[in-house]
Formats: C-alpha cells, structure tokens, sequence
C-alpha cells in the first residue's frame, strides 16, 4: 500500500486575473518505508504540494490518500498523529519561551501519551540529544540542535509519515550531513515514510530513493536515485539541476 499517493493535484492562490497556479496536474506516489523527494528552484510549487497534504491551502483540487484514506477538507486528530511535519527553520518552528521539556510534554500530551517523562527522555536520546538538554530553551541550542529537537516533536506522536520542507537547508554545511543522517536512521528504526523537499539534488540524492522534479508548478520529471547517480535525465531542466549539484552527489 501506498503510505502517500497523489493524484492530478492543483492549487492555486488568487482568483481572476490575480490567478496563481502554483500547483498544476502533480501526482506521485509514495510506497510505505520509502523516501521521496521534491526538488525544484525557488517557487516551483515544492512546499506548496506538503502544505496541500497538511490542509494548510485553503483551495485545491484533485486527489490526496494518506495509508489509502482520502482525505477531505479537513484534516482530524488521527492524520496529525500519523503526519507531522518538520520546518525549514527550527528557531522560527520553536516557541521561545518553551524548554525542550514543555515542547516535548505538550506534543505527548496533545495526543494523548501517558509515562511523559521517560518518553521525552527516550525521544531526546533517540535524536541523539542527553538529557542534559531538556530543560534549556531555544536561544541556547545550536542551529543542529534545535532542529534535533524539532524532529523529537515531531515524533512524538509516533507518526508514520513525516513531511520533511528544507530541513537542512538553515543549517551550517558541517551539521547538515549530521542532520540528514540522523533522519536516514530514524527512517530505518522507525519504519518512517519520507516527502522530502529541497532544491538541492545533492540533499535529496542522499536521501531518497525516487526523485519528482518540479517546474513552474508542474512535475517535470520522475527519476530513481541510480539515474540520478549516472545523471541521467531525460529533461533538459532536470539534467541542468544534475549537472549544477554533480560534485555533491556522487
Ligand atoms: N499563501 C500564498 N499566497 C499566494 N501565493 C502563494 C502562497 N504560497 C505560495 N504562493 C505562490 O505559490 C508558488 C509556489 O510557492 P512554493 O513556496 O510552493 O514554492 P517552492 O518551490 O517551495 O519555493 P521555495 O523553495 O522558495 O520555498 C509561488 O509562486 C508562490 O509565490
């Protein structure tokens, strides 16, 4: 079964002449356990399809089935416990004035778990965080660890999907390949789905298993990660992102 499968998806923003297509005719489908990634330059409509799964655009079209439900207008409890999404930039996602022990507790307790101790102390160790972390707040973590901490909050509700918008890209070069590597993990451990965007090929080579490349809203190409490897590329503008990341993936 298809853990995401999306069918000839459109969104738009604006109505008339002030129109905005920023999603035309998008499908892809998701194998559960997989890896998937969205890549395309800036405003090719990549966050737009994530924000479209999450229910946060208030007009589209088309057909969206979350582990071979589809889903409506309105997203419910049962979908934020099974999707959760992880932001490009982990200070704006985290509240200031919260410690990592109240983001934690709130998300656990939001849905629902019980024993709230020892599960952040298990989610903290699972991001690779001691429990030296717990009770700092956001101005004193590193870029790396606060988005540590993003990734524990989204797992807290053990989800099975999670929604991956830029995760790295805020981050310095050095903790971004610990970031990314500490996702490929979890993805193994936790039996994790991944949609992944980015605009760099060589984040997403590293990542996913099957790559959709998006222009101007529409996907322009559908390759594997061996392809990818081998650049090769049936279209002109995906083998330019190829050629222009080539160094970064091989
Ligand atoms: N809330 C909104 N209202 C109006 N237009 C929007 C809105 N959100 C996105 N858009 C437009 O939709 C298009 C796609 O934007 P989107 O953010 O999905 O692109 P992207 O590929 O994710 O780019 P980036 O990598 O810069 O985030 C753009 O033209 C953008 O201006």
């Amino acid at each position: 079964m298809s853990a995401i499968e999306i069918n000839d998806l459109n969104v738009w923003f604006g109505e008339g002449p002030d129109r905005n297509d920023a999603v035309k005719h998008v499908s892809f489908s998701v194998p559960e356990g997989e890896s998937f990634g969205l890549v395309g330059e800036s405003g090719s409509g990549k966050s737009t399809v994530l924000r479209a799964i999450t229910g946060l655009v208030p007009t589209w079209q088309g057909g969206i089935h979350v582990q071979g439900r589809p889903l409506g207008r309105k997203r419910d409890k049962t979908f934020y416990k099974n999707v959760q999404m992880v932001f490009q930039d982990p200070y704006a996602s985290l509240h200031p004035r919260m410690t990592v022990d109240q983001v934690l507790s709130e998300a656990l307790q939001l849905h629902g778990f019980k024993e709230i101790d020892s599960r952040i102390e298990t989610l903290l160790r699972d991001v690779g965080l001691g429990p030296g972390f717990r009770f700092r707040y956001p101005h004193q973590l590193s870029g790396g660890q606060r988005q540590r901490v993003a990734i524990a909050r989204a797992l807290a509700p053990e989800p099975k999907i999670l929604l991956l918008d830029e995760p790295t890209s805020a981050l310095d070069v050095s903790v971004q390949a610990e970031i990314l590597n500490l996702l490929t993990d979890l993805r193994a451990e936790r039996h994790l789905t991944y949609v992944m965007v980015s605009h760099d090929l060589g984040v997403v080579g590293h990542m996913c298993g099957q790559v959709a490349v998006m222009q101007h809203g529409e996907i322009v190409e559908e390759l594997g990660v061996a392809d990818m490897r081998q650049l090769k590329a049936e279209h002109d503008y995906t083998q330019h992102l190829l050629d222009s990341s080539l160094r970064s993936i091989r």
